[in-house]
C-alpha cells in the first residue's frame, strides 16, 4: 500500500523535526509549509493535516485565515499541537487564559473510549512547553482530556475529525502513543 502523506504545517515550531520524524516513522511522507502558504485545498493530495505548534502569544486570525479555511473545510483527520489546537480554538470562538509558563513533563487524565487514546491509560504523561491555555472547549467542539493545570487538555471536534493537544506529542512515550491512535484514523 502506498504511504500516505501528512500535510505538516510549521507555524514557527521549535520541534518540526522530530514532529515530521514521528509521523514517518508511523508509516506516512510528510511536507512541511509554513502556515502563510498552505494550498487553498486538499484535492486528495494529503491524508492528514497536522498544525505544529507556535512562538506566539496572541493569534491574529487575519494572518491565520488561510489555514483556519482550509483545517475547517478539509475532510481529512486534522491534529493541532499547542499553539496549533489554540489557533484552532481560537478560529472556533474559543478564548484562551494567560497561566503561569509550564515546561516538561506533565499528568493529564483523558478520555479512555476516545479512539486518540487506543495506545495509553486513562493518565498519561505529556511534554508542554506553554503559557496559554483553554478554559472552556469552543462551540462545536468538547474536551476530552484535563490536568489540574487546564480542563482543556485535549480537544475534539464534535464529528471527531478535528483533534487538538496542548501537549507537544512529538515528545515522551505516551505522546508518540497519541499520536499513534492519531495515525490509525488514516493510515
Ligand atoms: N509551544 C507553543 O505552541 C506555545 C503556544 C503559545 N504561544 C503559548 O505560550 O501557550
Amino acid at each position: 500500500m502506498a504511504r500516505s502523506r501528512v500535510l505538516v504545517v510549521n507555524n514557527g515550531t521549535l520541534s518540526l523535526k522530530q514532529l515530521r520524524r514521528r509521523f514517518e516513522d508511523l508509516g506516512s511522507d510528510t511536507e512541511a509549509v509554513d502556515a502563510t502558504s498552505v494550498p487553498a485545498r486538499i484535492d486528495g493530495r494529503y491524508q492528514a493535516v497536522v498544525l505544529s505548534g507556535t512562538k506566539v502569544r496572541a493569534y491574529d486570525l487575519d494572518h491565520y485565515r488561510p489555514l483556519v479555511d482550509l483545517v475547517m473545510g478539509a475532510d481529512v483527520p486534522v491534529l493541532g499541537i499547542c499553539g496549533g489546537m489554540q489557533i484552532i480554538a481560537v478560529a472556533a470562538g474559543g478564548r484562551l487564559e494567560d497561566g503561569p509558563q509550564r515546561v516538561g513533563g506533565h499528568e493529564v487524565q483523558v478520555d479512555k473510549e476516545d479512539p486518540l487514546f487506543t495506545h495509553v491509560k486513562p493518565t498519561v504523561t505529556v511534554f508542554h512547553r506553554h503559557t496559554l491555555y483553554l478554559q472552556e472547549a469552543p462551540e462545536g467542539f468538547r474536551s476530552i482530556g484535563r490536568s489540574e493545570h487546564a480542563p482543556v487538555e485535549f480537544l475534539r471536534s464534535d464529528d471527531g475529525r478535528i483533534y487538538g493537544a496542548q501537549a507537544h506529542l512529538e515528545f515522551r512515550s505516551d505522546g508518540l502513543e497519541i499520536l499513534r491512535g492519531f495515525a490509525q484514523q488514516f493510515q
